[in-house]
């Protein structure tokens, strides 16, 4: 017999550029403000590109925000009648955005974080592993691949048009100047290691 719903998780909203991850975050912000739930909304003060003080997707929609340098900052602003925490570009953020996180979501509060799963080069992105491992759902989009229109699961890094090497720096703010989604078969990386060479047929 349960006696009572027990409130505070958190929902990890990832993918690559274009997927949507900005638009299903700010779509359930709607709908949640329909159901008058007190909701503040954050993002690192790095992510510049359309709004300096609103979350912005890629096809225009917007919500305003606090955008912040420190996770702490969270918890400065969270008073207790706020019942849910949305984070927009959480790859941006240091370690100490999980334990802000964990936090919440332990004391009742629904967190909605939404991110890049992987960078430019294919590899797991800063935090987001470890925000993946410990939220409660996982929502994955996946945008079009700007090549062959096969769902996109990576973002490709153009720079002068060529694809971006392996041993360029991992953050660098920019939309359709530097990116495009691409499937795995059609994203490129220069001086991409190869991990595992395949065995020959005679030594198996
Ligand atoms: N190749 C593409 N595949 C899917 N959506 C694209 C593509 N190029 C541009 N878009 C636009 O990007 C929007 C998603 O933007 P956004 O929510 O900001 O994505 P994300 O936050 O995942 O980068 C789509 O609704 C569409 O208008
Ligand atoms: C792949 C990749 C992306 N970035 C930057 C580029 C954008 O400013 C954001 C992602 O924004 P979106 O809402 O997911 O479209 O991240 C980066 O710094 N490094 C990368 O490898
Ligand atoms: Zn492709």
């Amino acid at each position: 017999m349960y006696h009572q719903y027990r409130e505070g998780y958190i929902e990890v909203i990832c993918g690559c550029m274009f997927a949507g991850k900005t638009e299903e975050l700010i779509r359930r912000i709607n709908v949640l403000s329909y159901a008058k739930q007190k909701i503040l909304v954050f993002k690192p003060k790095i992510d510049d590109r359309y709004s300096e003080i609103e979350i912005a997707s890629h096809s225009g929609r917007k919500v305003p925000c606090y955008a912040i340098d420190d996770p702490e900052e969270i918890l400065d602003k969270v008073t207790d009648d706020v019942q849910v925490v949305a984070i927009d570009e959480v790859q941006f953020f240091d370690s100490k955005i999980v334990d802000v996180c964990e936090y919440l979501a332990d004391k009742g509060v629904r967190v909605m974080v939404a991110g890049l799963d992987k960078d430019f080069r294919g590899e797991a992105f800063g935090v987001m592993p470890e925000l993946l491992t410990r939220g409660e759902f996982v929502t994955k989009l996946t945008a079009v691949c700007a090549k062959c229109g096969s769902p996109a699961t990576r973002t490709q890094r153009l720079v002068d048009g060529k694809p971006a090497s392996f041993d360029d720096p991992v953050v660098l703010v920019g939309a359709v100047d530097h990116y495009e989604p691409r499937c795995r078969h059609c994203h490129e990386v220069v001086n991409k290691p190869i991990k595992i060479k395949k065995r020959l047929k005679s030594s198996q």
